[in-house]
């Protein structure tokens, strides 16, 4: 019997395509009156990636790895933990990549003045967008002032420097909470709410991204993050009303392989 010959084709990143959905329209009406674009079959989806690199033992050669293949695929920033911001912003210098930095990453259980002082940190080595994880168990308590105000602490540090993104950590949450959450942080000024760290339960949903664009207005953007590994997942997320994907796997994503039938 003949030996079943591999026909999957990796193609190079200056080839790079990605695939549409086919009668996967999003689904939202009113797409004209959101403040960050909407993402529609057609559309790069690599410009709506923020390229994530957070493990703990990140170094500066990955560093200079996951900017450089930013810039070859067009992601629309590289994310990382604050300490690395000041490297990636070096390594992005130039090109029109942007820096996203983690702050009170991935627990969100640090005192509010530390989340404010390392975004003041994170903004003035470099960051433009900060992803903030929220105060889960406060939120979880019910403690809604005193998640407003630590958010708000956030925002305050950063003075409109930069775009403050609210990771609820939605795996971890009722969809009461989760809806309470996205709407403490419209209220305490942040721009976008984000599902996951990607180091908790679970990842990103259809059915979160859906509850989320639900419960704000069309001011704030939806960022869908953790467990987003094909095409497919990103775009099917995105027809839901994510208008930012994070992930670790936007190599993959976008450069998927063209035998792959999850697109
Ligand atoms: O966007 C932030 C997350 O950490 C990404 O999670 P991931 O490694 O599961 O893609």
């Amino acid at each position: 019997m003949p030996e079943a010959v591999n026909t999957a084709k990796r193609i190079t990143p200056s080839d790079a395509r990605e695939t549409e959905i086919e009668n996967c329209p999003n689904d939202d009406p009113s797409i004209l009156e959101y403040r960050f674009p909407i993402w529609v079959p057609g559309t790069r989806t690599a410009a709506f990636i923020d390229y994530t690199f957070l493990r703990p033992e990140a170094n500066a050669r990955d560093i200079a790895v996951i900017c450089a293949e930013a810039k070859e695929y067009g992601f629309h920033s590289v994310c990382v933990s604050s300490g690395w911001v000041r490297l990636t912003r070096e390594k992005l210098s130039g090109s029109p990549v942007k820096v996203s930095a983690v702050v009170g990453f991935p627990l969100g259980a640090v005192a509010t003045r530390s989340k404010a002082f390392e975004a003041a940190a994170a903004l003035e080595d470099g960051a433009s967008e900060i992803s903030m994880v929220i105060s889960i168990g406060k939120l979880i308590d019910g403690e809604h002032e005193a998640v407003e105000r630590d958010i708000g602490a956030v925002v305050q540090a950063v003075q409109g420097g930069a775009l403050i993104k609210v990771i609820l950590e939605t795996a971890s949450l009722t969809d009461g909470q989760k809806a309470e959450g996205c709407r403490i942080a419209e209220a305490a000024g942040a721009d976008f709410v984000q599902t996951s760290t990607g180091f908790g339960r679970g990842g990103a949903t259809v059915a979160d991204i859906r509850l989320m664009r639900a419960a704000v207005s069309p001011m704030m953007g939806i960022k869908a993050s953790g467990g987003i590994r094909n095409l497919a997942s990103a775009q099917a997320l995105l027809s839901a009303g994510a208008q930012r994907i994070g992930s670790s796997s936007g190599v993959e994503i976008v450069n998927r392989l063209e035998s792959s039938t999850d697109a």
